[in-house]
């Protein structure tokens, strides 16, 4: 059985699992952890999930909060950790070592069940992840890039201060409050102890991984990061990724300067260029990062750039990201029995398998330039069940792209990279032609305004 075709059957193995959770969820199978978790909180809908968890909106009955519970399978627990002597997923003890930092998502507590653990986050309202804004947009305006990005490469340096090491840095694990443009660093569940010497396993996302973890299985803790950061930063200025596979990863840098598919000014590629170095020990550190003139340059507030953000959204792709947004509407009492749902309904951010060639290496022909992005909108998004290539694939590789890359015209575009798809259920909107960030505020304040009458 071939990788793709075993790793589509795992997903759909876990999928299918995670759906009798919400039986659970209802008290069918009831547990103490769970009870204890229901006494304390509403569960609300589902935000998102991934092969191994389902990420729910909810509320703390005391006060309303607004909150997020992660739900994770025991069986997908790869790495373990302790916490006053209590066996617990690494996730949760690295998210524990992170609470002190601003950029970083609050974890407020976590239930053990017999199926795994609910990890009860801090849920920014109303708030949209990277993924989603710049799907809304098709790229950000550079004012508003380096603004996320300077709190994210802040927040990426606080938490290497803590020791500890997200591994998993992508747009969609990036939750934006769109009151404060805060930017919140979440999904730990690749997240490792950061150490001196370098990492021989990985779970995050293939396509924003360095090309010495392809090349050698093999990397360094920051140096890996900062490559993420390289790949989150053109992908938040151009629109989309600038790597389709492990191939381009580990040959784009012979093949030229990457290509930019919008005006991007000098100082935004000079950044890129230097975070996305293939030699890791010649990549810029984080320190350099955060004094690039690009992330240093003062930007306008937040409140400027939000109304920026809405003059960009055209009314298409208002209607198609409106539903993205954490709007936190009160559907309490039909979102209540979510066991009653039918599985069409639920709101899902489903990773489809990538349509290129999944190991990534040994293809015969390179289709840099004859790609058709409508045909590689699908990308996997974690990299838990690729197995790195063999050195003799990589060799040929490397060969192929020297040979390819003395034939290059640079007049050719050499990398279209794809944007990543999810599928989501429509929601039928009497309010379609709003901008998002705009009707999220606008009924952020009227849920606001409501409390205030209340009290
Ligand atoms: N605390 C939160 N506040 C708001 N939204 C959140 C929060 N946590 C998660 N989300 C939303 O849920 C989505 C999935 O969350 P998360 O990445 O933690 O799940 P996952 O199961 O680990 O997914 P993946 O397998 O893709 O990494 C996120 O992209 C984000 O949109």
């Amino acid at each position: 059985m071939g990788l793709p075709v075993l790793a589509k059957k795992v997903k759909k193995l876990a999928s299918s699992r995670i759906l009798n959770l919400k039986a659970l969820l209802n008290g069918e199978n009831s547990s103490r952890g769970f009870a204890k978790f229901r006494k304390n909180y509403k569960l609300k809908g589902e935000i998102g999930r991934g092969g191994f968890g389902i990420v729910y909106r909810a509320v703390r009955l005391s006060d309303e909060m607004p909150v997020a519970v992660k739900f994770i399978d025991r069986r997908g627990i790869k790495e373990w950790g302790k916490i006053s002597d209590e066996q617990v997923p690494m996730e949760i003890v690295m998210l524990a070592r992170c609470a002190k930092i601003e950029g970083v998502i609050r974890l407020l507590e976590w239930f053990q069940i017999p199926e795994g653990y609910l990890i009860v986050m801090e849920r920014p309202f109303p708030s949209m992840d990277m993924f989603d804004l710049i799907k809304a947009h098709g790229k950000l305006d550079e004012d508003i890039a380096a603004f996320l990005m300077r709190q994210i490469v802040e927040t990426i340096q606080a938490c290497a201060e803590k020791r500890v090491l997200h591994r998993d840095l992508k747009d969609e694990n990036i939750v934006i409050d769109l009151v404060t443009g805060e930017t919140k660093l979440i999904d730990f569940g690749a997240a490792t102890v950061l150490k001196k010497s370098h990492y021989t396993d990985f779970q995050g996302t293939r396509l924003y991984c360095p090309p010495e973890w392809f090349l050698h299985s093999l990397y360094l803790g920051k140096e890996a990061a900062v490559w993420s950061l390289g790949v989150l930063l053109y992908n938040s200025v151009n629109g989309r990724l600038p790597f389709r596979n492990e191939k381009d990863i580990c040959t784009a840098h012979l093949l030229g300067p990457l290509p930019f598919y919008s005006p991007v000014s000098a100082e935004a590629r000079d950044l890129i260029s230097r975070c996305l170095h293939f030699d890791p020990f010649s990549r810029c550190s984080l320190e350099e990062m955060l004094a690039h003139p690009w992330l240093r340059r003062d930007r306008p507030s937040w409140t400027t750039l939000a109304t920026r953000l809405d003059s960009l959204s055209s009314p298409s792709t208002a209607t198609e990201n409106k539903e993205n947004i954490d709007q936190d509407e009160d559907h309490s009492e039909e979102l209540e029995e979510i066991a009653d749902w039918p599985d069409t309904q639920v709101k899902e951010r489903v990773k489809m398998p990538e349509q290129t060639d999944e190991s990534g290496v040994g293809s015969s022909h390179d289709n840099h330039t004859d790609a058709h992005p409508s045909k590689r909108e699908c990308r996997t998004a974690k990299t838990s069940l690729l197995v790195p290539p063999s050195s003799q694939e990589m060799k040929e590789v490397v060969s192929a792209a020297k040979t390819k890359s003395s034939l290059h015209s640079s007049s050719q575009p050499i990398v279209v990279a794809l944007r990543p798809r999810r599928v989501r259920a429509a929601a039928p909107d009497a309010d379609s032609r709003s901008p998002p960030v705009l009707t999220a505020l606008r009924s952020a304040l009227s849920r606001e305004r409501k409390l205030l009458t209340k009290v």
